[in-house]
């Protein structure tokens, strides 16, 4: 088998030009055109999406307690539950939870392939209303985000009510930062990581439109606070680029 590092995230959309045509999805929501293009999209969008999933399926790896559940929560095409069954050489049960259908169909075709080796599970549900019992990975990437900011705090504390003693949570996030200055630099850079990677300046315009009030992101500070009232003790952070963080929890 190919070795971790040089392996390909399983990737199939179609371009992301979205935001180039006459109409787009304002307020933004992931519909049946955004999941058309998602996967092009996340990886053309997010910095170090590769290395932000890889990194979660080395976590879970090393955190996984056999017998008990993985949980991706707003797992969209299943991009990173594909990469994790390729390489998790202990049969497991898989979840995969997100609210949108369209994102769950193209789910379970991406991970057909892993049907034989794990017991999967996509469930249709707002992460609000989600169970975690009897995991020791739940791993949330850049999902918590798109929830209202009132239901977070619930969301972490059933998180950690339904980890196994010893579980990890890998959670991604895009923030912000508390000085404005540094915000409006990091925003400035971040557009220019967009820039470089095809998007020109109306599509990130209007994407930036679309998403106001619906992605709202918090502060470094806040999210771990979030975290530690929660219940987690042990709370770091593992990768930062720009305004994108993934942080690493345990109960
Ligand atoms: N309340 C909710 N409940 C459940 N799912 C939700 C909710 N709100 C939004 N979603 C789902 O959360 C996902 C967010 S994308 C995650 C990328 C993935 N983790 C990846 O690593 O490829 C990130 C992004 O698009 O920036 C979408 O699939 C939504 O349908
Ligand atoms: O924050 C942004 O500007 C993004 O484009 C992130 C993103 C990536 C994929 C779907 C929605 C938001």
């Amino acid at each position: 088998m190919t070795n971790f590092w040089d392996t390909e995230l399983y990737l199939s959309s179609d371009k992301d030009q979205l935001f180039e045509q006459e109409t787009w999805p304002k307020p933004f929501t992931f519909n049946e055109d955004v999941v058309r293009v998602f996967d092009d999209m996340v990886s053309r969008s997010v910095p170090l999406y590769k290395e932000v999933v890889a990194c979660a399926v080395q976590w879970t790896k090393a955190y996984y307690q056999p017998g008990t559940k993985i949980i991706d929560v707003g797992c969209s095409t299943g991009t990173f539950l594909e990469l994790l069954g390729r390489f998790l050489k202990t049969p497991a049960t898989l979840v995969g939870i997100d609210n949108s259908e369209p994102m769950l169909a193209k789910a379970k075709e991406k991970l057909s392939g892993l049907e034989d080796t794990h017991h999967i599970e996509l469930i249709c549900e707002s992460a609000g209303n989600s169970s975690f019992e009897n995991s020791s990975i739940v791993v949330m990437n850049y999902t918590l985000q798109f929830l209202p900011v009132h239901q977070r705090q619930q969301v972490l504390n059933a998180v950690y009510e339904g980890l196994v003693p010893g579980g990890l949570l890998f959670l991604s996030e895009k923030l912000r930062s508390p000085y404005p200055q540094f915000q409006e630099t990091m925003t400035r850079h971040y557009e220019a990581f967009k820039t470089r990677n095809g998007y020109a300046t109306n599509e990130i315009e209007r994407k930036k439109e679309a998403l106001e009030n619906v992605l709202i992101p918090l502060t470094q500070m806040q999210q771990v606070a979030m975290l530690h009232d929660s219940g987690f003790a042990a709370v770091d952070s593992l990768l930062k680029f720009h305004n994108f963080t993934s942080f690493i929890a345990i109960k």
